[in-house]
């Protein structure tokens, strides 16, 4: 849509509220036993499994794309009758440079699983525009079919909005068919109020999705600020009948906090925004913790190392 400025400038977030409604989100009773499993085998489907890492290799995004594929053991998810069912995590993402060695290995595996692929100066959005665009075209041509891109901080710490929206309307037209997921950087925006003019205006110039965090700022995905992102979300959505994405990235580790993710959703926007079209968990380490748990409730107890070998 068109940049409403007069929106971006009327906004106000109550902190306190805020506040006291990320208390209420995590203090809620979670599911056992079944109702667990089922939550997190939901869990997992919508993570986009990830490797950033500067000593990523073809061989280590090659492990992780069998993980995405199989994500946990087939004789947990045969006990559960879940086999056969094609659990998989959502995507998996990696650095522009890995992007070929990841549509390789897919699909030398036969998966269609996306892949996605962060861009545009990440982690800190640091560089010309004309790299940043270039990247993501890059990123589209070897196969990513998913694009995180990171707004450059700069212009809205500055109240730069006009020119943080055209920057992000170019993104979009650089990645063509390839789903946009924006990453505002919350831990580098300083206030709720310019989070939340950051997702409204992310999300006119046609992200599909906004993302909290690159995982590598101090402060990453936190529930205070992503009440505040799912309130533009659901704000935006009852004024354009458009419905966009929501992924919490960097530092969800534990099968307990993916369960309050979900608990956020479906609070705040409803069964819709709880599969992976809508909803993405960002993760490099969370589906482990969720096959321990898993594991835990076929067979009464932890497993060692060894026995969750692809973890
Ligand atoms: O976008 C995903 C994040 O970079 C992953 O962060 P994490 O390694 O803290 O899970």
């Amino acid at each position: 849509m068109h940049l409403d400025l007069e929106w971006v400038s009327k906004v106000r977030v109550n902190t306190q509220a805020v506040l006291k409604r990320a208390q209420q989100i995590q203090g809620r009773k979670v599911a056992k036993k079944q109702w667990q499993a089922a939550w997190l085998l939901k869990a997992l489907t919508c993570i986009d499994l990830t490797t950033l890492a500067g000593d990523d290799t073809p061989s280590n995004v090659h492990r992780l794309c069998m993980k995405a594929t199989q994500p946990m053991r087939h004789d947990l998810l045969k006990s559960m009758d879940m086999h056969g069912k094609g659990i998989t995590t959502a995507a998996v993402c990696v650095y522009p440079s890995r992007v070929s060695d990841a549509v390789k290995s897919l699909k030398a595996a036969n998966s269609s699983l996306p892949v996605a692929s962060v861009a545009t100066g990440f982690p800190a959005g640091q560089t010309p525009l004309k790299t940043r665009l270039e990247e993501v075209s890059i990123a589209v041509e070897d196969g990513a079919t998913e694009i995180d891109i990171v707004i450059n901080r700069t212009l809205a710490l500055t109240g730069q909005w006009a020119a943080l929206y055209d920057e992000i309307k170019q993104f979009r037209e650089a990645c063509g068919d390839a789903h946009m997921k924006t990453i505002l950087a919350v831990g580098e925006l300083g206030t709720f109020t310019n989070v939340y003019k950051a997702s409204l205006v992310s999300m006119m110039a046609g992200s599909d999705f906004i993302k909290t965090s690159t995982g590598k700022e101090s402060v990453n995905a936190t529930y205070p600020v992503a009440v505040v992102m799912v309130r533009a979300i659901r704000d935006y959505y009852l004024k354009t009948g458009h419905k966009v994405g929501f992924k919490p990235a960097g530092g969800i580790r534990t099968a307990q906090e993916s369960l309050v993710w979900l608990t956020l959703m479906k609070e705040e926007l409803g069964d819709d925004w709880l599969n992976p079209h809508l909803f993405r968990l960002g993760a490099s380490s969370l589906l482990a913790d969720i096959e321990r748990q898993i594991y835990h409730y076929v067979t009464g107890r932890y497993p060692a190392y060894h026995e969750l070998p692809m973890a």
